[in-house]
């Protein structure tokens, strides 16, 4: 497997996560500051190296969330977000001063259509701001880190004058976001290259690249900005932000864990956490994580195709790149469906505990398939009620070999059926009082006998109405008793079933031929 864990010759990348700022500006992801410190105890235990709280100015309530999320914090740099504004700076220090290693994140914008309408500046007077606001910020504190907004929509000329008012005001960290998901990778990586290769002082600044996924290339951009120079990754657990959000976390630590050999990097984060906090930021933000998602999603470690579960069952690198345990993922799930092979199935059973010879393999196969096409999830539930009827009914003599029931509401019930009784043939048509008396009905008349009925319940094998219907009759005939259970998707054939599956045991109880059996 090309995963690898072996740090040495790769040099640092650090993340500062997020989620509580960025993540939290997803539409509905509002999250309590009792569900923010939950979060924020995730991605500290993690090993995330900053932890972005929130936005201090903006109400009273994400002050105060900030505040708590520094006191808690024990390892991470924890980081508050301020226009370049003083008042903003202010109160962006004061809630970061709580935590054992406080940040004030200042940014501004610098492309020509936000200095044009969200800001109406000049580019002289945003290079005024920048040198004013960040030297503030370093008056309160010593950690500061400033963002250019709209970087990847900026001439790189002005671009170039910004970042370096900013390191010379005293910024230690220089973030130049994506901020709508506009940029290519290429482009990106080269706007990385040529800022840290060309702009005076920037060596002493660690570069910082913020990606939206508007177009789909937040984490492509990401890497890219990594491969041009940037030493911080500024991402959300579950990919969750602004729009269509901001480069995933865990897809970015596991590209860089997986792919060491292309991408000589490595993070401080535990992976085997991510799975958990993915959960936990799903819950907290009450916000789905879609089944594909890559690293997290339901479906990333299962496996539904015959060729790929085969593969799987032989050699797990076959189909997976990395392993279920290294995301925190217990084990991968070979789902049964109706794109699964023998292999998968024989497994499958296996586990079940189930060991069928070979004649009975195939019918349930053939048996599984058919269900699999009419159900679309396939529960361990469903290949238990399949596999015990088709070994319960193996012997019988009596076989349903097609029925047809009509039903009118107030009007007639009735039920044609043809049975295959010891290999032959017969059609009888009955009416009932309804659906299944019509079946027993036709049953009875088909075999020629009035056995006596006992019990007759149905219960779902699995929930929902595409459920199969686990069907159980008890026939009494002659003082002898017998009982039958069929599992079927339709409940109708399911009853008819377990009837003639009860009926063919008090055949054998009575150790008599069918023929003979029949004729009383
Ligand atoms: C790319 C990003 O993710 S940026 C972060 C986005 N996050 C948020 O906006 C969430 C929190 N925001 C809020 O609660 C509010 O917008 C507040 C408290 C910050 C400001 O509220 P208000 O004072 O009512 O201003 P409002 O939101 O209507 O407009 C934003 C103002 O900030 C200005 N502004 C925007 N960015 C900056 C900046 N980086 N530096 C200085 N001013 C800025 C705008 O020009 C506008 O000013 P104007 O009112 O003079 O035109
Ligand atoms: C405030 C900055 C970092 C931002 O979120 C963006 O530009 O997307």
């Amino acid at each position: 497997m090309t995963m690898s864990a072996d740090n040495s010759n790769k040099e640092r990348v650090y993340i500062f996560d997020t989620t509580l700022r960025d993540g939290e500006q997803s539409p509905g992801a509002t999250m309590t500051l009792e569900e923010k410190l939950q979060v924020a105890e995730a991605l500290d235990e993690m090993g995330v190296d900053i932890i972005e709280a929130g936005f201090p100015i903006a109400s009273v309530g994400d002050f105060e969330a900030v505040c708590a999320v520094a006191k808690q914090v024990k390892h991470a740099t924890v980081a508050g977000l301020a226009r370049a504004i003083p008042a903003d700076i202010d109160r962006a220090g004061e809630a970061v001063r709580h935590a054992q290693r406080g940040r004030i994140h200042t940014f501004v914008s610098t492309s020509p259509i936000h200095l044009a309408h969200q800001m109406r500046k000049t580019e002289d007077e945003v290079i005024e701001i920048i040198a004013r606001t960040v030297s503030q910020a370093r008056n309160l504190i010593d950690d500061v880190e400033w963002s250019a907004m709209d970087a990847t929509r900026t001439p790189i000329e002005f671009l170039m004058r910004c970042v370096e008012t900013a390191i010379k005001a005293g910024a230690s960290t220089i973030n130049l976001p994506d901020t709508v998901g506009y940029a290519v990778p290429e482009e990106h990586y080269a706007m990385f290259k040529t800022i840290i290769d060309k702009v005076p002082g920037a060596d002493k600044a660690i570069f910082s690249v913020h990606c939206h996924d508007d177009l789909g290339m937040a984490v492509a951009n990401s890497l890219a900005g990594v491969a041009g120079g940037a030493r911080q990754v500024e991402c959300t657990i579950n990919g969750l932000g602004e729009r269509a959000g901001n480069a995933a976390l865990e897809e970015i630590v596991m590209a860089l864990r997986t792919r060491g050999d292309a991408m000589p990097y490595y993070t401080n984060v535990e992976t085997t956490q991510l799975s958990r906090a993915s959960r936990i930021v799903s819950a907290a933000a009450n916000f789905p994580v879609q089944f594909n998602k890559a690293i997290v999603g339901k479906n990333a470690f299962a496996h539904e195709s015959g060729i790929h579960q085969d593969g799987m069952l032989k050699n797990a690198e076959t189909y997976e790149i990395m392993t279920p345990e290294s995301v925190g993922i217990k084990a991968t799930t070979l789902v049964m469906g109706k794109h699964s092979g023998r292999a998968a199935f024989k497994d499958k059973l296996k586990e079940l505990g189930y060991e069928l010879g070979d004649n009975a393999f195939q019918e349930a196969f053939v048996r599984f398939k058919d269900l699999a096409d009419r159900k679309k999830h396939i529960y361990d539930a469903d290949i238990v009620a399949l596999v015990d009827d088709e070994v319960g009914s193996a012997g019988d003599r009596i076989r349903l070999v097609n029925m047809e029931v009509v039903s009118k509401t107030g009007g007639v019930h009735r039920c044609s059926m043809t049975l295959s009784i010891d290999g032959q043939e017969n059609t009888v048509t009955y009416d009932g009082m309804g659906s299944v008396d019509a079946i027993f009905n036709a049953i009875k008349q088909g075999v020629g006998q009035n056995p006596h009925l006992v019990l007759y319940a149905i219960d779902g094998v699995t929930g929902g109405t595409d459920a199969q219907a686990n069907a159980h009759v008890r026939l009494e005939l002659n003082g002898r008793i017998a009982s039958g259970n069929a599992a079927e998707p339709d409940t109708l054939v399911a009853s008819a079933r377990a009837y003639l599956n009860a009926y063919n045991r008090l055949l054998l109880e009575r150790g008599a031929s069918a023929q003979g059996a029949l004729a009383g």
